[in-house]
């Protein structure tokens, strides 16, 4: 029998700021510093996610009816290895990096240490829940910080089992757990951190960022926005279809990287259009309102929202098109629209519906694009002519993208994920999380006395043969013109065999050698036949 995940108690407004000040005295005790110690959090946690794992699929399918294979694909699994390939690099990570500089600097060994940065907000969002709060959890982890984590409250079974694991794991004078809502996260706002990282709407996102403004806190927003594909007329449209369908129907289309509209080539609109149909039926043989591979809408709210934008489109319904209120149940729905003027093409969608306009230019796709959202976090181009791939990311902006199908880019647990402009900034996992909440601190370490000698030359008084020797043992030369052209170096010509690339040149020397070695023969008899 399945079992009721109870919601966690909200925590009490008024003892959040003793949280904060307690992390900050973990913190400032040096706790979270030593290496061992956190990668015995991160062991710690991999247990936590992997003994928790019924409840981790127990409650994302409580929260969203999230499907078991989906909960462990981007949820369960999905965490554990990030866990492990962090634990696998993070001796790594933690090293200074040495820095090569000016001959002047070098003798005080350059570096760059990565320390933590201190205390760190962590804000989930409903939709992946756990993903979204551990996966900057673990960078934060990982570079040595205490953080407080707010799980969104929309996910309230998700929000019990993140507290549970966190409480059971994790040392808890470093790493505590908020619960609640808006006074909750707004208690926390008024606190000093040393970064926040946020995940969820624009709207939110510009309160969080205004808050953490009055600390000079620096922030990672991680937004959502409206992500286009593009099936140009050099798409495999039935393909492209497949794909599409596989990223809007990932957890009831309530993915930050679903894409939320296409653009399709005329030519290729009756085969894209039947393929999503069909695909619809194999993805889902028994009808998706029966199957149990597709999340239903979290809660009510977001359920009228979207059916909102579906009642009001005066486009035509090419596909699906039922709701059912009980069930927070919508079809997945292919929806021909006229131009982004139509309701479904106004806001992020964050459901089950895909709106499609025709367009024939890849100019006018990109057009439209841009003037939709020029910052969505990602773009889907779909076309088999990899020039015309490039052209459209040379002229898009994103957050990231993927050819020729949806959501892959950001499948990877090591690769970064982030936006730019509306849909966020910072981009996190893996290393990239680790740097992200580390300070990369630049550190030189002088010489003692005996280095005076060469240093005499910077200290007053500022004779005219010290600024005389500075230049010319210090002063490098350009090796281009007042015009902006590079100036050609024939001595560097001449030794290069006439220029290129390192590689290059080293190809050109193996090559005369070779030719050389293979002509001695010839050259020695003609020498012989000069002589005589
Ligand atoms: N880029 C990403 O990684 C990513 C991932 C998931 C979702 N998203 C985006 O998030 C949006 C959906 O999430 P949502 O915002 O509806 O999630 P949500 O309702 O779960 O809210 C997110 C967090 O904001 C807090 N919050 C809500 N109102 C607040 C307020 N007034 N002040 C302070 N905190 C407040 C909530 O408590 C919650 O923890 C979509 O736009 C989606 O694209 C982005
Ligand atoms: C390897 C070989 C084989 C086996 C292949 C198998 C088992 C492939 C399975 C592939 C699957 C299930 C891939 C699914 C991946 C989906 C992922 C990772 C989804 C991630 C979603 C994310 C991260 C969502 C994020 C959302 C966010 C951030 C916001 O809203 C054989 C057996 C075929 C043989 C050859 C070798």
């Amino acid at each position: 029998m399945s079992r009721t995940i109870v919601p966690p108690q909200s925590t009490p407004v008024d003892e959040i700021p003793a949280v904060v000040t307690r992390l900050r005295s973990t913190f400032r005790a040096h706790t979270t510093y030593p290496l061992e110690w956190r990668k015995q959090q991160l062991r710690k946690l991999w247990w936590g996610f992997h003994d928790h794992e019924n409840d981790v699929v127990a409650a994302l399918h409580q929260d969203l009816r999230k499907p078991e294979h989906e909960a462990l694909q981007s949820d369960g699994i999905w965490m554990k290895n990030a866990i492990l390939d962090a634990l696998s690099h993070i001796d790594k990570w933690v090293q200074e990096e040495r820095l090569d500089v000016d001959l002047l600097g070098k003798m005080a060994a350059p570096s760059i240490r990565k320390e933590p940065l201190g205390v760190v907000l962590i804000i989930g969002a409903y939709n992946y829940p756990f993903q979204l709060t551990f996966a900057p959890l673990l960078g934060a982890i990982a570079a040595g910080n205490a953080v407080v984590v707010k799980p969104s409250e929309i996910s309230s079974a998700s929000a019990a089992v993140i507290t549970t694991i966190i409480r059971e794991c994790l040392d808890p004078d470093a790493f505590a757990v908020v619960n609640g809502a808006i006074p909750e996260t707004s208690a926390l706002l008024e606190q000093k951190f040393d970064k926040i990282c946020y995940t969820g709407n624009g709207v939110v996102g510009r309160i969080v960022a205004t808050a953490a403004a009055k600390h000079l806190t620096p922030t990672i927003l991680e937004l959502g926005g409206l992500n286009p594909c593009i099936i140009t007329k050099n798409a495999d449209a039935k393909l492209a279809a497949r794909r599409i369908c596989w990223g809007k129907a990932l957890n009831g289309g309530q993915v930050c990287l679903a894409p939320d509209y296409a653009i399709v080539s005329s030519s290729k609109e009756n085969e894209f259009v039947s393929a999503v149909a069909d695909n619809w039926r194999k993805f889902y043989p028994q009808g998706p309102q029966a199957s149990p591979d597709l999340a239903r809408i979290v809660n009510e709210r977001h359920f009228h929202r979207i059916k909102k934008m579906l009642d009001d489109t005066d486009g035509e319904i090419k596909v699906g098109g039922q709701t059912n209120e009980k069930e927070k149940y919508i079809d997945l729905t292919l929806v021909k629209v006229k131009d982004e003027t139509d309701s479904l093409m106004k806001d992020e969608i964050f459901g089950p519906l895909l709106p499609y306009v025709v367009i024939d230019d890849v100019d006018d796709a990109i057009e439209f694009v841009n003037r939709v959202s020029d910052t969505p976090l990602a773009i889907y181009p779909f076309t088999n002519d990899k020039k015309e791939a490039e052209y459209i990311l040379d002229r898009t902006r994103s957050g990231g993208v993927t050819v020729n199908d949806t959501i892959w880019h950001a499948a990877s647990h090591k690769l970064p994920f982030g936006g730019v402009g509306e849909s966020g900034m910072g981009s996190y996992r893996d290393k990239f999380g680790f740097d992200q909440f580390s300070h990369h601190r630049t550190t030189s370490r002088q010489p003692g006395g005996w280095f005076e000698k060469v240093l005499d030359a910077r200290y007053p008084p500022y004779l005219p043969a010290k600024l005389a020797q500075y230049r010319l043992l210090i002063e490098k030369k350009p090796n281009f013109s007042r015009d902006g052209k590079v100036r050609t170096s024939w001595f560097g010509w001449f030794l290069s065999l006439g220029g290129g690339g390192a590689k290059t040149v080293v190809v050109k020397y193996v090559a005369t050698i070779l030719g050389m070695i293979a002509l001695s023969p010839f050259l020695a008899s003609f020498k012989k036949s000069c002589i005589s």
